[in-house]
């Protein structure tokens, strides 16, 4: 099978970025996120600098304003904008849609330059306008898609597409903050400005959504019919209705109530953190520069946190580091309101990132697996929304709050402590998420909890050398969430081909996957399958044979398979238990009873949910093999037929289990028929649950 896709043929496209009308999308899309994160900043530092004159309050206020229009309508209208969007033409509807944009921005720090005493308000108007616009543009972008990417690639898109609505924004964060620091420059260029680097910033948005317009116009995008019933697809229709649904699974059990309680305090902060940010920064007498130098390192962190969440402490009991990172983002922030200097509040908001981002990977993960399965739909579309509201309301009502608490000057001896605002809603809202972030850990840990592990720090300095010891592991009856796949067959029956094309093509549909095999896998398999197979060792007799086969097994499977498949991945394993019933079992002559209670025993009962048995004659399988032959290859013709009746006795026995497959088909054939059969054991691969995810995370807007 071909690993590299010609551009354009979506149907053989394994990278999705690989189909050039895709691709050009997805430029595009950069692009317009990217003027989107722009516009957002030069936004709010436009309305600081039209009220320059007022009080502190009306710094705020504005401030507040610009963040409330940004984001009502995304909330308020989309399920109207959903259902006219659908009637609409897709392509010329997001090509007018960059057009406008381009214009309303342009025409912001235009109004600022003609119409000076007009220029806040025009600001507010302006940016309501261009969400509107942005409201009809994003369902027909979300129209588009599938119809420019093959159904199996449409997961990949949506990742991709996340990333890039995020990516962009530290991206932005450090152009705006570069933008400011070139302002001098700027200035001495076009005097008469309001602010050099956000109306350069608004000039350059213009042109991303200019540039976006031209290329989504050169886009293949087939006409469509609009759907008779205008059931909007747009994720954003449901959002108020799912909140009211949702909200009684969401407080079901005290693990969901204490996920969804900490992952909205996170996010809350988040959003006051942003809200107050740009003022704050004024306060420790940075501006634009040092406001996109904090955007950044929020963003950058919060990458970080989600990138590295996963991997973090491996060892480490998941529901308690969710609590711990939640409250290390909640600390983090706490110091960055307290502390008076700029450097110091950077490191801090990239550290609140970091926590944020652990947090929010983690909590995903565990409402996923962790809920219960009636919950986990409501809960996962309840902090959909949830999620959104509570950033964006936060990111409103701090300044607000900011503001109406004002500035003191403490005297602290010879020195005097500036207390802002800006400052006390940092600290507020750190002190309200390490308080929750605790509440949430103890409702997620409970001491009374059968499945609670050790203490804390047992389990904390336990994982930081890398062992477990977490109660999960001593609990051999519970059933791993993963899925277990073997492949059995006689010597040269393709076996390892087999399970080499499985796992690239389950891989490729984003699964995890452990490709392994037996004997061999595990350090001490190693060194047993170098006695097993080396001619050498002719002396080894039967009995002592099925002990070190099984001894390979027993390690195999507790430091290999088990904990692979309690992660969820799906392990796929070149040979198994049959193997030895039919090798040493039939093989040997050895009773197939004894044989199996041993192989229980070092196995922990571990059972496949599928075996595939690839048939073949023994000649025919030898015959494909090159090389030396082994000490078991060497084994005579009648061993090898006893052999090969034992595995189809095996498969008789319990048909439901095994898939058994002539091994002379070709070999293409015989991949086909097992993905067939794996396809209908796995879940869809993009479940419901894993599209709630992709869509739920937090948008500032509607893209
Ligand atoms: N269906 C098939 N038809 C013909 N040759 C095959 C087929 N499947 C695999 N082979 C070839 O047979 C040889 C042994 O395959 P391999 O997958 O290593 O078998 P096993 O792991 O069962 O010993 C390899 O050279 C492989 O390319
Ligand atoms: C796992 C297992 C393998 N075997 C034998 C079968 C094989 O001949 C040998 C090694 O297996 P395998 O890895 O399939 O060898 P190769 O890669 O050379 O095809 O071990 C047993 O006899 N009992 C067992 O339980």
């Amino acid at each position: 099978m071909s690993r590299s896709a010609s551009p354009g043929a979506p149907s053989e496209a394994r990278n999705v970025l690989a189909i050039t009308p895709f691709r050009r999308l997805w430029v595009s899309l950069a692009l317009s996120s990217l003027g989107d994160w722009l516009s957002l900043l030069a936004l709010m530092s436009l309305a600081v600098i039209f009220t320059a004159d007022g009080s502190q309050l009306v710094q705020y206020l504005a401030v507040s304003g610009v963040v409330a229009i940004k984001l009502a309508p995304s909330i308020l209208l989309s399920p109207l904008a959903g259902m006219v969007a659908d009637r609409l033409d897709r392509k010329w509807t997001m090509v007018f849609g960059d057009v406008l944009r381009a214009l309303l921005y342009v025409s912001i720090p235009l109004a600022g330059l003609f119409l000076p005493g007009f220029a806040l308000e025009w600001l507010l108007v302006a940016s309501f306008l261009a969400e509107v616009v942005a409201l009809f543009w994003a369902p027909a972008k979300d129209a588009t898609v599938p119809n420019l990417v093959p159904r199996k690639l449409l997961g990949q898109a949506d990742r991709l597409g996340l990333f890039t609505a995020y990516g962009t924004a530290p991206v932005a964060a450090l152009l705006f903050a570069g933008l400011a620091s070139a302002s001098n420059v700027l200035g001495a260029v076009l005097p008469s400005m309001a602010s050099p680097e956000a109306d350069v910033a608004l000039y350059l948005n213009g042109l991303t959504f200019l540039v976006a317009a031209v290329v989504v116009a050169g886009l293949p995008i087939p006409k469509h019919k609009p759907s008779k019933d205008s059931e909007s697809d747009t994720r954003d229709s449901a959002i108020l209705r799912s909140v009211r649904t949702g909200r009684r699974h969401a407080g079901g059990s005290p693990l969901v109530r204490g996920l969804v309680l900490g992952t909205l305090s996170v996010l809350a902060a988040g959003g006051a953190a942003i809200g107050v940010g740009r003022l704050h920064v004024e306060n420790l007498g940075a501006g634009n520069a040092g406001f996109g130098v904090v955007f950044a390192a929020v963003f950058a962190g919060m990458a970080l946190g989600m990138l590295a969440g996963p991997r973090v402490l491996k060892q480490f009991s998941r529901r308690r580091l969710f609590g711990l990172s939640a409250a290390l983002a909640g600390l983090a922030l706490l110091f960055a309101g307290a502390v008076a200097d700029m450097v110091l509040t950077a490191v801090l908001t990239a550290l609140f990132g970091v926590g944020a981002g652990v947090a929010w990977v983690i909590g995903l993960a565990l409402l996923g697996h962790e809920a219960e399965d009636e919950d986990r739909g409501p809960a996962f579309a309840f902090l959909h929304g949830a999620a959104r509201i509570a950033l964006l309301g936060a990111t409103v009502l701090a300044p607000l709050a900011a503001g109406f608490i004002g500035g003191y000057a403490i005297p602290l001896g010879p020195l005097t402590y500036d207390l802002r605002g800006s400052g006390v809603v940092l600290m507020a809202s750190g002190l309200l998420t390490v308080v929750v972030a605790l509440v949430c850990y103890r409702q997620m840990n409970r001491k009374d909890d059968p499945e609670a592990g050790p203490g804390l720090l047992p389990e904390l300095f336990a994982a930081l050398r890398g062992v477990a010891i977490t109660e999960e592991d001593e609990d051999e009856e519970s059933r791993p969430s993963g899925a277990f796949i073997v492949v059995e067959g006689g010597e040269g029956a393709g076996k390892s081909t087999q399970v080499r094309e499985l796992t690239v093509w389950l891989r490729d549909q984003g699964f995890e996957v452990v490709g392994t095999r037996q004997p061999g896998a595990t350090k001490l398999g190693m060194r047993l399958r170098g006695l097993l197979l080396d001619r050498e060792n002719s002396h080894i007799t039967p009995r002592a044979e099925v002990l070190l086969y099984a001894a390979d097994k027993a390690d195999h499977v507790e430091q290999e398979i088990l904990p692979a498949l309690r992660r969820g991945a799906i392990v796929i394993s070149d040979r198994y238990v049959d193997s030895l019933l039919a090798y040493q079992g039939a093989g040997r002559d050895l009773s197939v009873d004894d044989i199996r209670d041993i192989s229980d025993w070092a196995t922990q009962g571990l059972v496949p949910d599928l075996t595939v048995l690839l048939d073949v004659r023994p000649e025919e399988g030898l015959s494909r093999l090159g090389g030396p032959v082994d000490r078991i290859e060497g084994e005579s013709a009648e061993f090898h037929n006893r052999v090969r009746k034992g595995f189809l006795e095996l498969a008789k026995a319990d048909p439901e289990r095994y898939l058994v497959l002539d091994a002379r088909e070709p070999k293409e054939r015989t991949t086909r028929e097992i993905q067939r059969r794996v396809r209908s054991l796995l879940p869809d691969p993009v479940p419901s649950s894993a599209e709630a995810v992709t869509g739920m995370i937090p948008v500032i807007r509607n893209d």
